[in-house]
């Protein structure tokens, strides 16, 4: 028995078109901007105006998010005064640690693309990897280190979507400049301090788990100044699909890694010795904390993603 060719990712893409156009009112069919809410981020749509919200469930080609701190939704709806403008929100994203291709991470983004989305603003939870970056910083991501990209685990693999799009796509200059002046003239309109916003390289983990000592050691060695488990694949398609995009990357934690290794060789001696010594426990880090930063500064990543979408030029 013969099997049906699989579908093609364009065809998919057109039925996952076709449904959105019979749910949305057409103000809100073309969103001129996309959000990707990082872990705890979803408040970033609440403050949309005429707000609809799609089910991932009920869009072929979505997959579903099961970290706790992403819905599984689209929220398509209108930012900033007079009549606004359309934007549309992922309140949850896919990670390849839950088992999503990377084509499914990225399918969002291709839709978006094809709705006529022209800028987007990626926002992440991220591990702190330089003392100068304290929790609750937001981040400018000016470029990117991503091992699964240069070790085989790039998103771009496999046939090109269009034989427009480049075989080897340039992304020295990944981190649209002209966003990332909108986020610092954003902040100085909401009077925030200049603290409130700084800038780094974003480092590209696969996860599931958190970094041990030594690989945060070598992130930060190699010039990473935050790191987390997402963001980078939508990036590199919202490049191929020619997006302008931004990232804005919440530290929620410092990673661990201590200037010298607890030595249980030194604590037998000085314990035979009679002179026991006093160790600290190592801290860890975990989901519960990293949410609740997202939950204490949704309101001003909201406020700020906001003023910026306000601030790109209309078309
Ligand atoms: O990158 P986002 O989705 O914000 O989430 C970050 O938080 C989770 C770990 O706590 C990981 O998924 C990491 O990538
Ligand atoms: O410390 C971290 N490491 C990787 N991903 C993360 N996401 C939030 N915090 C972290």
């Amino acid at each position: 028995m013969s099997h049906p060719p699989p579908e093609s990712p364009l065809s998919l893409i057109a039925s996952t078109l076709d449904v959105l156009a019979t749910i949305l009112p057409s103000h809100l069919l073309k969103p001129q901007v996309g959000i990707v809410c990082g872990s705890g981020l979803s408040t970033l749509a609440s403050t949309f105006r005429d707000k609809v919200e799609v089910p991932y469930s009920s869009l072929r080609g979505f997959g579903s998010s099961t970290v706790p701190g992403h819905k599984s939704a689209l929220a398509f709806g209108l930012v900033g005064p007079g009549k606004g403008v359309p934007v549309v929100a992922m309140l949850g994203r896919f990670h390849a640690y839950e088992g999503h291709a990377l084509s499914t991470v990225v399918y969002p983004i291709r839709v978006m693309a094809r709705l006529g989305v022209k800028n987007l603003i990626v926002t992440n939870a991220a591990g702190s990897l330089n003392p100068e970056l304290p929790v609750g910083t937001i981040v400018v991501i000016q470029d990117h280190l991503a091992l699964p990209n240069l070790t085989g685990l790039n998103p771009l693999l496999g046939p090109l979507l269009s034989p427009s799009y480049p075989r080897f796509l340039p992304i020295s200059s990944a981190y649209s400049p002209s966003l990332r002046r909108l986020a610092f003239i954003a902040s100085h309109h909401l009077s925030l301090p200049p603290s409130a916003l700084s800038e780094g390289i974003y480092a590209w983990v696969s996860g599931p788990t958190y970094e041990s000592p030594a690989e945060g050691r070598f992130l930060r060695n190699a010039g990473a100044s935050v790191v987390g488990m997402s963001t980078v694949p939508e990036v590199c398609v919202a490049k191929e699909e020619g997006m302008e995009v931004m990232v804005l990357s919440l530290v929620t934690n410092f990673v661990v890694i201590p200037e010298k290794y607890r030595s249980i060789k030194e604590e037998v001696q000085a314990e035979l010795d009679g002179k026991p010594l006093h160790i600290a426990e190592a801290e860890s880090v975990s989901h519960e904390e990293v949410l609740a930063i997202g939950k204490e500064k949704g309101e001003v990543m909201t406020r700020l993603v906001e003023k910026i979408i306000e601030l790109i030029p209309s078309p």
